[in-house]
């Protein structure tokens, strides 16, 4: 049993701020928030102080990605776990817990050279979240949204995260052409969102360390809304509408300042692991997701040529 209840915070550097306020605040509608550091975007998706995190920095990648549990008890479980691994953990004191809005938090590498952290005890802002479409974000018990990490080293990394951290098997499917050696993309969850995290075998490592990051709303107008407003602003969009097979979120991909996306979505199922089994899905999605004007994904090019912004 996982004692990670759901993707809390994503934090991430960028080298463009400017660029990344007008894609999550004007066209996404997330909300502003505000934190120690006033050079720093925080951005709010309910009632956390901050969902997303986007500091300036002179590389784009990810800081951290935040997981959440239940209490004080449960952190010092995965601690435990984590050691025991062989993975060396970090306990951050008072003062880097208060930058990051929590009472308690741990952090570590994983197999792909990701910044994780370990966290309870948020600390909420009761002040009312005005979003962009006036939308609501989908957070609650299916936490923040997912992210999707390349890895290099994909058995370990799924190791990790299954064996070590407890997340569930939720499917895969087949990438490259599904020719031996057979790779897959592996989904997985820790509450009733279908995936809370995908490692996709990627052929380069580091920067940014991120594929996407996912985030669903509760209405498809507010999909269109923001689909209509990025493009409108000049953002590429990466992939088109569409509905996918395994989680049936109905989204889009918009490229983020860095070579990664976000992915905007709606209408995604809930899991009932009472009854579910881990799937192979054979396509991505049902219609839509047409990938074709996608500049390439900085994690899938090498590093002299990476697609940054
Ligand atoms: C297939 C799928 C199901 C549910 C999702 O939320 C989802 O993001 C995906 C696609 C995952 C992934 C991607 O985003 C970037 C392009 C990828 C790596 C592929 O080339 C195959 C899987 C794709
Ligand atoms: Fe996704």
């Amino acid at each position: 049993m996982t004692q990670i209840r759901g993707l809390g915070y994503l934090k991430v550097q960028t080298r463009d701020i400017d660029r990344w306020r007008e894609l999550v605040i004007d066209g996404l509608g997330f909300a502003e928030g505000s934190g120690p550091d006033p050079d720093t975007l925080y951005l709010r998706m309910d009632e956390r102080q901050a969902r997303l995190i986007v500091v300036p920095g002179d590389t784009d990648r990810v800081l951290a990605v935040g997981w959440e549990v239940r209490d004080q008890f449960a952190l010092a479980t995965v601690g435990r776990a984590v050691e025991a691994s062989g993975t060396p953990v970090k306990m951050l004191d008072e003062q880097q817990a208060a930058e990051r809005a929590v009472e308690q938090v741990i952090t570590f590498t994983d197999p792909a050279g990701v910044p994780v952290e370990i966290f309870f005890g948020p600390v909420l802002d009761h002040s009312p979240v005005v979003t962009g479409m006036a939308q609501k974000f989908v957070t609650g018990p299916q936490g923040m949204g997912h992210v999707v990490l390349p890895t290099t080293a994909m058995d370990e990394t799924v190791s990790f995260y299954t064996e070590v951290l407890g997340f569930l098997p939720r499917g895969a499917m087949k990438v490259g052409g599904g020719r031996p050696p057979v790779r897959r993309v592996r989904f997985l969850g820790i509450n009733q969102r279908h995936h809370s995290l995908a490692i996709c075998p990627a052929p380069f490592a580091g920067d940014p360390g991120l594929v996407h990051l996912m985030v669903e709303v509760d209405s498809l107008d507010a999909v269109g809304m923001a689909l209509d407003r990025v493009g409108k602003s000049g953002f590429s969009i990466s992939s088109t509408l569409g509905r996918h097979t395994n989680d049936k979120m109905v989204s889009f991909y918009v490229r983020a300042p860095g070579g990664w996306d976000i992915e905007y979505g709606t209408d995604g199922m809930l899991v009932d692991e009472t009854y579910y089994t881990a799937e192979e899905i054979t396509a991505d999605s049902y219609w839509g997701h047409d990938w074709s004007g996608s500049e390439p994904l900085a994690a899938f090019v090498p590093k002299s040529v990476a697609t940054t912004s």
